[in-house]
């Protein structure tokens, strides 16, 4: 598709009008007028890159579907790493950013619409946008040439091998896969949250529903369900560094 306004708009769209989600089919757009991110924000195009959505059908009584965000990271990094074998720092940060560095390369999306689920996916592949306040990377900035057809079919792969996966149960060995690729246990993060403001704590791992641990100056560590989880740098002898639950 040359341009749409948002490719997670235009399947929820599709979504409402009745139409079920095709496993395997991915909306992929060269421009984006309306991207969206998360928590309201604006996701900025750039020729080049991949912007792509595709939705998943929830089957009755399926286990924790908001542990697809991170088997969606967990695919995207795998692609990445078939397209580009020599990228180095490619890390997954909770729920589903992926950073090299502290740069953010990939973004992702997923909106829930009654028993399905809308991925969206934006990889950084030619341009990294400027977003005042955060820190941006590209494939390309970073020397590497990738065609978005080729990203798109290595990812096309990488999900339907891990969305396979996690229909038939296998949370608890893609949990493990994506702890392999994420930021070093230690990694301090900060959350807000409504009740008790921000909260900075060491990345222990994840708790077997996919929520976050970290651990706090007073070496408690705390589960965190949902938020927008910021990277604040790297470890602190008094936070983090050892490893919660076994993640
Ligand atoms: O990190 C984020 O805030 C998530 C960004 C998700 C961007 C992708 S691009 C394809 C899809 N369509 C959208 O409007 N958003 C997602």
């Amino acid at each position: 598709m040359a341009e749409t306004a948002s490719t997670n708009s235009a399947l929820l769209e599709r979504l409402s009008h009745g139409e079920a989600p095709v496993q395997g089919q991915w909306l992929v757009a060269d421009r984006q007028t309306a991207g969206r991110g998360r928590a309201g924000r604006v996701w900025t195009d750039g020729f080049g890159n991949f912007m792509g959505s595709t939705a998943v059908a929830l089957r009755d009584a399926e286990a924790l579907p908001q542990t697809l965000a991170l088997v969606a990271g967990l695919s995207v990094h795998r692609a990445l790493m078939a397209v580009v074998p020599a990228l180095s720092g490619l890390v997954l940060k909770w729920p589903n950013d992926l950073l090299v560095g502290e740069a953010k390369l990939c973004g992702i999306l997923l909106e829930r619409q009654r028993d399905a689920v809308v991925v969206g996916i934006g990889v950084n592949l030619a341009e990294a946008p400027d977003v005042p306040g955060r820190k941006t990377a590209s494939l390309a900035g970073l020397g590497y040439d990738v065609s978005r057809d080729a990203f798109a079919s290595a990812l096309a792969e990488t999900w339907a091998e891990d969305l396979t996966a996690w229909h038939a149960g296998g949370w608890p060995m893609l949990r493990e896969a994506w702890l392999v690729r994420s930021l070093p246990k230690g990694t301090l993060l900060g959350v807000n949250l409504s009740e008790e403001g921000h909260v900075i704590g060491g990345f222990a791992g994840l708790e077997p529903d996919g929520a976050v641990l970290l651990r706090l100056a007073d070496g408690s560590v705390r589960a965190i369900h949902a938020g927008d989880v910021e990277l604040i740098g790297a470890s602190r002898s008094d936070v983090g560094g050892q490893d919660a639950s076994g993640g």
